[in-house]
């Protein structure tokens, strides 16, 4: 059995590789490497570079290495971008995943676990979010996944595709071990941002807009670490491949920080007082994403190991140091991630 991981050289499937080769699973990566790297792509790992939209191409990658299972990461994700860029964004993440789903039904592929968003929620009225939330996506990159989550559960319906939506909310932080983390060129992502600017790599930190109705101005969001949420793929695998139903579970921890908050926690665990300046509220961002996450508890029996913010702070500067060049433009070595392999 061979699992094929769409966007495996970006931040968030790199980290599931890593979980799936620690649980001792065959993997093989489809990646355009858009916004991946190949070096998140550990030895031993093939990487087929192509585009996850080009049906006769994972046709083939599915028989070449008898693919039956599926975790599609590929997409593009930036939420500014989908504004100003939406025809763009229903391609690469609506149309392509119909492609992928294609192709996966007619080779009888088993099983998929796909990643959605929080976006799907729009701009909620409540304090945390259930999956049952209704669904209102308040931006294009939204609805381009709320889409793709329709097409999988009416695939799945009529075919023999086991399938899980997983949909997170902010995602951050990286490799306990140092081995992956976020090298996205030109990262929009807070945490990131907040970390390039406590190492000088940056000369500042922009907050987009201090007048939302939250506990101070700033936007509320639901920060989860990646390999607690690469934990969550391997727990929708099993549950899939012990006959679960086809499904949709919250990715979160259940409360929230605001931007504030997070420069906060930043600027203590680096020791760096960095100049912060506040900005125009930034188009399609809703105040607040807060998980309700009763239901991943529950049904998969997953339980984080990093909800802690300073935790997932402390992780993405590690990784930050060892990737970003400094204020003097000298690049920090970068540990090989393929030597530290189920180190
Ligand atoms: N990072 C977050 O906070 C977050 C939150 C919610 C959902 N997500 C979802 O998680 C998934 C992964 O996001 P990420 O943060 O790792 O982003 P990323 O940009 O680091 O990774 C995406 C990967 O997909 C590849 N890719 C993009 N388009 C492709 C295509 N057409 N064909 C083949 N490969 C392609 C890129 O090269 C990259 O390696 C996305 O589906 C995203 O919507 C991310
Ligand atoms: O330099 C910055 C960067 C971000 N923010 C704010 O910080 C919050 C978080 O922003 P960001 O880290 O860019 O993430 P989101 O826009 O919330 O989107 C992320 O989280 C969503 C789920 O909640 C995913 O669907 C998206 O793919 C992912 O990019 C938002 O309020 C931003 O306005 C700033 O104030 N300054």
């Amino acid at each position: 059995m061979t699992i094929l991981v769409t966007g495996g050289a970006g931040y968030v499937g790199a980290h599931a590789v890593l979980a799936l080769l620690d649980a001792g699973e065959q993997v093989v990566v489809l990646d355009d490497l858009s916004t991946g790297s190949r070096a998140a792509v550990p030895d031993g790992v093939p990487l087929v570079v192509g585009d996850v939209g080009d049906a006769a191409l994972v046709s083939r990658t599915i028989a070449d290495h008898r693919v039956d299972e599926i975790m599609h990461f590929a997409a593009r994700i930036v939420v500014p971008e989908s504004v100003a860029d939406p025809l763009g964004y229903y391609e690469a993440n609506t149309m392509k995943t119909r492609a992928l789903l294609a192709a996966s039904v007619a080779a009888g592929v088993r099983r998929l676990v796909f990643s959605s968003t929080a976006a799907v929620y729009g701009e909620p009225a409540g304090s945390t979010l259930t999956e049952d939330a209704p669904l209102v996506p308040i931006n294009p990159y939204g609805r381009s996944k709320l889409m793709s989550e329709w097409m999988i559960a009416d695939a799945a319906r009529a075919h023999a595709l086991g399938y899980v939506v997983l949909r997170y909310f902010n995602v951050a932080g990286a490799d306990p071990k140092g081995r992956a983390g976020q090298s996205t060129p030109n990262a929009t992502h807070l945490v990131k941002v907040a970390c390039q600017a406590a190492l000088g790599a940056r000369p500042e930190v922009a907050i987009y807009g201090d007048d939302n109705p939250t506990r101070d101005g700033t936007c509320l969001r639901d920060y989860i670490q990646v390999s607690d949420l690469a934990e969550a793929h391997l727990s929708a695998l099993r549950h899939l491949r012990e006959g679960g139903d086809g499904a949709v579970f919250n990715c979160g921890y259940g409360r929230g920080a605001s931007v504030h908050e997070v420069i906060e926690a930043v600027k203590r665990v680096s020791g760096v007082d960095f100049p912060v300046r506040r900005a125009e509220r930034r188009a399609g961002d809703p105040a607040s994403l807060v998980a309700d996450t009763t239901r991943i508890r529950r049904v998969l029996g997953w339980s984080p190991r990093f909800a802690d913010l300073h935790t997932i702070v402390a992780q993405a500067l590690a990784w930050e140091r060892s990737v970003s060049p400094d204020a003097d433009g000298r690049t920090y070595a970068r540990a090989r991630i393929a030597a530290s392999v189920n180190a």
